[in-house]
């Protein structure tokens, strides 16, 4: 039996005329296959990935496996159309945190079209891809029994500035209230998460390491998921914290050279999630000096314990 998944944090979501993914109980993701060449690209690059002998084996683990592609009812029931097969990323875990981070300073790319272009271009400007390398596009936090999951609207994680990123990387470890503004994330959750020999970090630093060196693939606009099953950590349970690409509409050959976009972004992830681990106390205070303009100029940054804008 096929079903809407509840677990989706960005993309494509079905409604108003649009097919959207669904999901079954055998643990399987159907993504329907996107009108022009977007699906042709991510059904042709799952397919060369997958039979790709260059691959190291312990680097498949960090994408969907692939089961190819399959002729679905569309989700709004509109009609037949293709979906590509995948393992859901999600699926087993027990009160799933989920957060889709969009990698790459530029989510365009040359061969794209003009239009595109400036469409990726803006979004990247607005957001933190420009700023940061990478860009929070969605994502859900179990909060606790009481407050359940926390989905903040996908528009307002789209633009936040370099703090607020760094507060959201937190609150996805932290086990006090995602919703509360007047509580700190604590943190308590990231040395079993982000930490020790196979959390997050680990993963996204093996996963580096590849990119350091492979020129097969330039994976543009693709994004990094992280899932973990929150109710087990908080009960004390070990971590099944794990780190997932998906998005493959736009991945063009990398022709023998390094995907440094990408490469990029996965750094700037990393350096935010070390120090999250090594200081998660430390956050930012900043003083604001209203110039002429009544604009507020940053004058002082210092790093303390608590997130403090004073404007003077
Ligand atoms: O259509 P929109 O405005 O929802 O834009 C999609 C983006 O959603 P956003 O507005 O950033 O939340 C969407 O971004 P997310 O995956 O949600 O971060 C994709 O960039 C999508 O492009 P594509 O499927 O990769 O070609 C984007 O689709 P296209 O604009 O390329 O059709
Ligand atoms: N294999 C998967 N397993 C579980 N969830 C997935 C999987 N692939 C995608 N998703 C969910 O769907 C969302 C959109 O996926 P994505 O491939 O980026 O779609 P789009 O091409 O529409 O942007 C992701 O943010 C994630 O929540």
């Amino acid at each position: 039996m096929l079903k809407v998944p509840d677990h989706q944090v960005a993309g494509h979501q079905g409604g108003h005329g649009q097919p959207g993914p669904l999901i079954d109980d055998s643990g399987r993701f159907y993504k329907p296959l996107q009108d022009d060449d977007r699906g042709a690209i991510e059904a042709a690059f799952y397919t060369s990935f997958s039979s790709n002998t260059r691959v190291p084996d312990h680097i498949r683990r960090f994408f969907p496996v692939f089961h190819g592609t399959q002729l679905l009812d569309a989700s709004d029931g509109s009609s037949q159309r293709p979906h590509l097969v995948l393992e859901d990323v999600v699926s087993g875990r027990s009160h799933p945190s989920v957060m889709d981070v969009k990698i790459g300073s530029r989510t365009w790319y040359p061969e794209a079209s003009e239009d595109y272009i400036q469409r990726c271009f803006e979004k990247d400007r607005k957001s933190s891809s420009l700023r940061l390398g990478f860009r929070i596009s969605g994502l859900q936090l179990y909060g606790s029994e009481e407050s359940g999951l926390w989905k903040p609207e996908r528009k307002l994680v789209h633009n936040l500035s370099t703090d607020e990123v760094r507060v959201v990387l937190k609150k996805f470890v932290s086990s006090n209230s995602p919703t509360d503004p007047n509580l700190n994330p604590d943190c308590s959750l990231a040395s079993s998460v982000y930490g020790g020999s196979s959390g997050i970090l680990a993963q996204l630093l093996e996963l580096k390491s590849w990119f350091e060196d492979q020129t097969i693939y330039h994976l543009n606009s693709c994004s990094v998921l992280m899932v973990y099953g929150k109710k087990k950590v908080l009960k004390g349970g070990s971590s099944d914290a794990e780190v997932k690409l998906i998005d493959f509409a736009h991945v063009t050959e990398g022709n023998g050279i390094i995907d440094h976009n990408f490469l990029g972004g996965l750094c700037s992830l990393i350096k935010f999630i070390s120090e999250i681990l090594t200081s998660p106390d430390e956050c930012t205070t900043k003083v604001y000096l209203q110039n002429s303009d009544n604009k507020n100029e940053e004058i002082l940054t210092s790093s303390n314990e608590c997130t403090t804008k004073v404007c003077l």
